[in-house]
């Protein structure tokens, strides 16, 4: 009886809304009287709240301050349980991480990745994670630094012709669609040693990426699935152009895999780990999935996989790049820190996994960029079985039953932002990694942030920060591709700053959210880009040193 009781005291809503959550919520186990235990509390909101510009993730803030780390939301006939604690989100990825998959992520992304990695169901999902681990091996991470650094040479390269075509030493340039431009060049070699030259040119392939994202952002913000309805795909024009689109996509696909089999070598994990990849002529990921002995080479899935990585590894990237610049704009001091460490690691010469290794202040800045602007903001569970959630911080002493089938969010954006689990949450300061953190009002259930825990990771995590920072998740459905794109982030962020001066040129501080994924800006990032003077007395900063293009497709 709680919704129904819910919308009437609040005025808002009506019965019809009010039976359909009663509905959802008994169908999906949310009051179940027999499991005993507290019933979730409920965020004191409507969907009505959520209108305007504010995307979801930001409005799931305040009712996380009103009603706590898990909370109930009901939209129009659907409830969802809002998580973020970070004592129950350690329990939905890891501890009990086997009794949840990816529900409605699943269902909006099913059409576009069919059983890719990040939508698989468990059964899937098993196999196929442990043929593609191993293919992010170091040798490879190594031969993929090279590429970045001939892909941001490329984006440099545009960024001083625009510069000169100005004529005034000074371009107004889109910031974030040259990052997108960059993270497409750098997936398509990187997955299957394809090169979209997107920097430099339109194809009908990447108008159909762009054109499938989209659609993949409209499905994840819309709240009835007319797609599914017969003949949509005939009738409705932008459906049509979405079939449209992924078939240009998996036709370049499937060629793509094909040529891979049709030059097939098997061989060994161990020895594909040991090649040289520096003389590699095709050292991409498709590669090693297929050369792989007894590898599943089912079209289909390898097809399903490749998009998959298409995909979380383009726009992801993409908007940390984003962010950072955007975040570096308004912190001359972060920057100029920041600077000083590039240019006495660095300095001109092409950057490697050893400088990396030697510029932790970068690492923290961009840990910092991921834990104020995490792509994607909220993670998307469904319960497989009954499971009770613990209490976290001043949850219910024994805890909250939740029946099969319900559906959770886990904000990542709130465990980023939470005055809980960091100190000045809203401020962008990358030495807060460095310092330890703790709550004692958690009773030892939260272990705090550790600087000390992080272990051989280069990069702050989940372990070291007890789920309060799980910008790549955690658990068994980790991101495979957190240490590729933090280097094709440290790459890119070196170079260019070292040669540009960026100033932003307009726009207050809006998101939108694109694929369920990615914070994007509303309306791009316009920035004033010029060349950075050299300090007095030495010659201009130039591009970084040449590195070994590679042999590609396109
Ligand atoms: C900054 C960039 C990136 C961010 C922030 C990011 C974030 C994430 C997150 C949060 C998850 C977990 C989703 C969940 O638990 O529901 C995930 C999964 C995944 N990501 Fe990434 N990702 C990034 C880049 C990449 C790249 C470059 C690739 C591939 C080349 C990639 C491939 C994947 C795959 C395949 C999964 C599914 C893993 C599984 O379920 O076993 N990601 N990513």
């Amino acid at each position: 009886m709680l919704a129904l009781a819910y919308a009437f005291v609040k005025g808002k809503g009506n019965l019809r809304d009010g039976l359909s959550r009663l509905l959802t919520e008994v169908s999906q186990g949310y009051l179940q009287p027999d499991m005993g235990g507290e019933s979730i509390p409920t965020a004191e909101g409507e969907l009505s709240d959520l209108a305007g510009d504010e995307p979801l993730f930001k409005a799931l803030y305040q009712w996380f301050l009103d009603s706590g780390g898990v909370y109930k939301l009901a939209f129009g006939p659907k409830a969802f349980i809002v998580v973020s604690d970070p004592v129950v989100v350690r329990h939905l990825l890891k501890e009990n991480a086997g009794n949840y998959d990816k529900g409605v992520l699943a269902e909006i992304l099913e059409p576009i990745m069919g059983k890719g990695l990040i939508p698989a169901d468990l059964e899937t999902w098993k196999p196929r994670r442990r043929a593609i681990v191993p293919a992010f091996h170091r040798a490879w991470l190594g031969a993929m630094v090279a590429m970045f650094n001939a892909c941001t040479r490329e984006s440099a390269a545009k960024l001083d012709r625009l510069i000169a075509a100005a004529g005034d030493g000074e371009a107004v340039v889109d910031m974030e669609e040259e990052f997108l431009n960059l993270g497409l060049d750098i997936i398509g070699l990187g997955v299957f040693n394809y090169d979209f030259r997107s920097i430099t040119r339109e194809s009908p392939v990447i108008k159909a990426v762009y054109g499938v994202l989209k659609e993949a952002e409209h499905r994840s913000t819309f709240y009835i699935p007319y797609w599914n309805l017969p003949l949509a795909s005939v009738l409705v024009p932008r459906q049509r152009r979405f079939r449209a689109d992924l078939a240009v996509i998996n036709a370049c696909l499937d060629g793509l895999i094909a040529a891979a089999k049709r030059t097939r070598q098997a061989t060994d994990e161990e020895a594909l780990q040991a090649r040289d990849y520096t003389k590699v002529r095709d050292p991409s990921l498709l590669r090693f999935l297929v050369d792989m002995r007894d590898a599943d080479l089912d079209d289909r899935q390898l097809r399903d996989d490749l998009m998959t990585m298409l995909i979380a590894g383009h726009e992801t990237t993409a908007a940390v790049l984003t962010w950072t610049l955007f975040a570096l704009m308004q912190q001359p001091e972060v920057e100029r820190k920041l600077l000083a460490e590039l240019d006495a690691e660095v300095g001109d010469e092409a950057v490697t996994l050893d400088h990396i290794a030697r510029l932790p202040y970068l690492r923290a800045t961009l840990a910092e960029s991921l834990r104020l602007y995490p792509q994607p903001p909220i993670l998307i569970r469904r319960a497989l079985g009954d499971d009770v959630l613990p209490p976290g911080l001043r949850g219910a002493p024994g805890g909250y039953p939740i029946g099969k089938g319900a559906d959770l969010f886990i904000s990542v954006w709130n465990l980023h932002r939470s005055p809980y689990l960091w100190r000045d949450p809203d401020a962008f300061r990358p030495e807060r990694f460095s310092e330890a953190h703790a709550n004692a009002d958690f009773g030892g259930a939260w272990a705090g942030y550790r600087p000390e825990a992080q272990g051989a990771s280069l990069y702050p995590n989940e372990v070291a920060s007890d789920f309060a920072f799980i910008p790549f998740g955690g658990g068994m459905r980790k991101c495979v591709g957190d240490q590729f794109a933090l280097t094709e982030a440290a790459v890119a962020l070196v170079l260019l700053l070292r040669r540009y001066t960026f100033r932003l040129e307009g726009g207050p501080e809006r998101v939108g959210m694109a694929t369920g994924a990615t914070i994007h800006t509303a309306n791009g990032l316009r920035v004033r880009v010029a060349a950075r003077a050299a300090p007095a007395g030495q010659p201009a900063v130039p591009a970084a040193a040449e590195t070994p293009a590679l042999a590609t497709a396109s």
